[in-house]
């Protein structure tokens, strides 16, 4: 539901069908127990994830932080009866990549994977649902073809999901300061 409204909100309604086709569905538990470095507090690293669409359910304690395009972390307050949705990077490319083609009419990134992390403030274990999305084993991501052409050419090459999430978690791509724009940008513009 969230991707389709995603979708429909970027004025691509037509594609959701063949986007949704290659989906699969993903439910993890986590739990954080208190942080070794108590000065950081940190208990998952900031990072992007790499699949389509992550929904988030925090347990009573709080501990999601969003990064501001202006770096300021911040908090997601846990709530009964909300969830928090995160954007993955597949999904981004398939934005850029649409909002590249109709760069006329949109002057600015409509939705971005940000970076996000665990701090686990107090003593007391963190619990939290997890519910991702992701492009199925070996499938491709890419771009509706007819909306690429001569004069607005793609950001991204098309590519097989299961192979970023190897070169990812590969010894290379852990070296790699933002591994998915050194893998798949065609030009050189940031897409942070
Ligand atoms: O536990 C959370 O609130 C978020 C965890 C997370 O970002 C992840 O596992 O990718
Ligand atoms: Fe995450």
């Amino acid at each position: 539901m969230v991707q389709m409204m995603i979708v429909e909100s970027l004025g691509v309604k037509k594609h959701y069908d063949s986007l949704a086709s290659s989906i699969t569905y993903a439910v993890r538990l986590s739990e954080y127990g208190v942080p070794l470095n108590q000065d950081t507090k940190i208990g998952l690293d900031p990072h992007k994830d790499p699949n389509l669409v992550t929904v988030v359910c925090q347990s009573k304690i709080e501990g999601l932080e969003v990064q501001t395009f202006d770096g300021d972390w911040v908090s997601v307050k846990p709530s009964p009866n909300s969830v928090t949705v995160i954007v993955g990077q597949a999904f981004q490319v398939l934005k850029l990549s649409f909002v590249n083609n109709f760069l006329q009419a949109w002057s600015n990134m409509r939705v971005r994977a940000p970076n996000h992390r665990v701090r686990v403030l107090g003593k007391e274990k963190r619990f939290s649902a997890l519910f991702a999305s992701r492009p199925s084993p070996n499938s491709m991501v890419k771009s509706p073809e007819e909306l690429g052409d001569e004069d607005h050419h793609l950001l991204f090459k098309p590519f097989n999901y299961t192979e970023f999430v190897k070169f990812l978690y590969s010894e290379e791509g852990r070296k790699t300061k933002d591994p998915f724009n050194a893998y798949f940008r065609i030009g050189n513009e940031e897409a942070a």
